[in-house]
């Protein structure tokens, strides 16, 4: 199963692009993870974008409002989904400074939350990254979620 991180704009801090380039290259030892960036904009036209790009997949927006799971959670989550055969690609959604429209959380397949705090974008996208290496090294059984 892909599992895909559609962002709205590139980050521009220079924290969060060397988190970013260090999580990337820590995933890449465990399977697809694919970064694709969106041009930043008005929630409208950045939520019709990233709907676009992740259509037929299984998209979870990333929202403040959402599911807030255990990391064990995300990797139950995540072996649920690949016995269900169908589901080629996930895709996890990133809004821009301003969020998601209502209207792309209730298109999204699951709406979850890194946590209640309200995030800089480009923050969420580093916790995100880190969330999933950590859930990719605890279903291989590594020590690195203690
Ligand atoms: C600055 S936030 C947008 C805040 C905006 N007021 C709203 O209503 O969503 C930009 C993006 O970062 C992500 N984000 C920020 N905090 C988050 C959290 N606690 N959990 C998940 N995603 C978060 C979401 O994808 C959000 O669309």
């Amino acid at each position: 199963m892909r599992i895909r991180i559609l962002a709205a704009g590139k980050p521009a801090l220079a924290y969060a692009k060397s988190g970013v380039e260090e999580y990337l290259k820590r995933l890449s030892r465990y399977g697809a993870y694919e970064l694709e960036y969106l041009k930043a904009g008005d929630s409208a036209t950045v939520s019709a974008a990233l709907l676009e790009r992740s259509a037929g997949n299984f998209r979870i927006a990333m929202d403040e409002r959402g599911e807030v799971l255990a990391t064990q959670a995300w990797a139950d989550k995540f072996a649920s989904l690949e016995l269900r055969g169908e589901i080629k690609a996930l895709s996890f959604l990133i809004g821009a400074s301003d969020g998601h429209t209502p209207e792309l959380r209730q298109t999204c397949d699951a709406v979850w939350s890194l946590s209640r705090l309200t995030m800089q974008h480009e923050l969420a996208l580093v916790v995100l990254l880190e969330q999933l290496y950590r859930v990719a090294t605890l279903r291989r059984g590594e020590p690195y979620h203690r």
